[in-house]
């Protein structure tokens, strides 16, 4: 069943760049995530972590190789069949792309209509009880210029999570955040591994919360040089 392995990476590698600047940035990558877990990619900077992160995520174009995501192909996919897939992930980028204008609670709602969910009702109850959870309740009406960069993370992680999605892509989620903010993210991202079957799969420097994650694989200079279960 797809949800068994949601994301399956087979002989992929990846170039960027043309002619003399072609720079090959992966290198025979094989990886197999299990359904409802937390797997974390580490490694220097340049390894290849988001590059690799992008690729699964359907976020970028398989060159060469395979990535299996939910049981599709994404090599060679169609555009409807990647906007299908990316309807059932989460995104959760260093940079957390919240809209200026619009306040945390209507941000983390935003994150519930590329579902095309339909009951604003339920959705306001959704994204208030997320926001609730990532310790926002109090913040709902904010912008996002008078919120800490921590709490603007937050905002970004509720609305990755709102949607309820299958497979979350992170990269640097706890960057922002102080050891304790960065712990609640994480934790609650296990606990929905374990509640909900939520796979995530993580880039990340942060060395403080390595201890809580299921998986953690080292990339260098473009490979897998180690993968471990903590
Ligand atoms: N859009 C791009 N154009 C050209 N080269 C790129 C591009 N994106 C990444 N690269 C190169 O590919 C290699 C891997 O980059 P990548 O961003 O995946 O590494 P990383 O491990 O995520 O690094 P960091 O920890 O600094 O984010 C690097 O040599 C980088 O310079």
């Amino acid at each position: 069943m797809a949800e068994d392995v949601p994301v399956e990476v087979s002989g992929l590698n990846h170039w960027f760049g043309r002619g003399e600047a072609r720079k090959q940035a992966l290198f025979d990558v094989n990886l197999k995530v299990s359904g409802g877990s937390l797997t974390v990619l580490v490694g220097p900077s340049g390894s290849g972590k988001t590059t690799l992160l992008t690729l699964a995520g359907c976020l970028r174009d398989v060159q060469e190789g395979s990535v299996r995501l939910l049981g599709q192909e994404l090599k060679g996919a169609q555009s409807d069949l990647q906007r299908t897939l990316r309807r059932r992930l989460g995104f959760i980028f260093q940079a957390h792309n919240l809209h200026g204008s619009l306040t945390a609670l209507q941000n983390v709602l935003m994150g519930l209509q590329v579902h095309g969910r339909s009951d604003p009702q339920m959705q306001t109850k959704a994204a208030r009880h997320t926001l609730t959870l990532l310790g926002l309740g109090d913040r709902m009406d904010y912008l996002p210029d008078n919120l800490s960069g921590g709490q603007k993370q937050r905002v970004a992680v509720a609305r990755a999570l709102v949607g309820n999605p299958d497979v979350v892509f992170a990269d640097e989620p706890t960057a922002a955040l102080d050891r304790e903010s960065g712990a609640t993210v994480v934790q609650m991202l296990k606990r929905l591994g374990q509640v909900r079957g939520t796979t995530t799969v993580m880039v990340t420097h942060d060395n403080r919360i390595l201890e809580l994650v299921d998986r953690i694989v080292t990339l260098e200079d473009g490979r897998i040089v180690n993968d471990t279960a903590p």
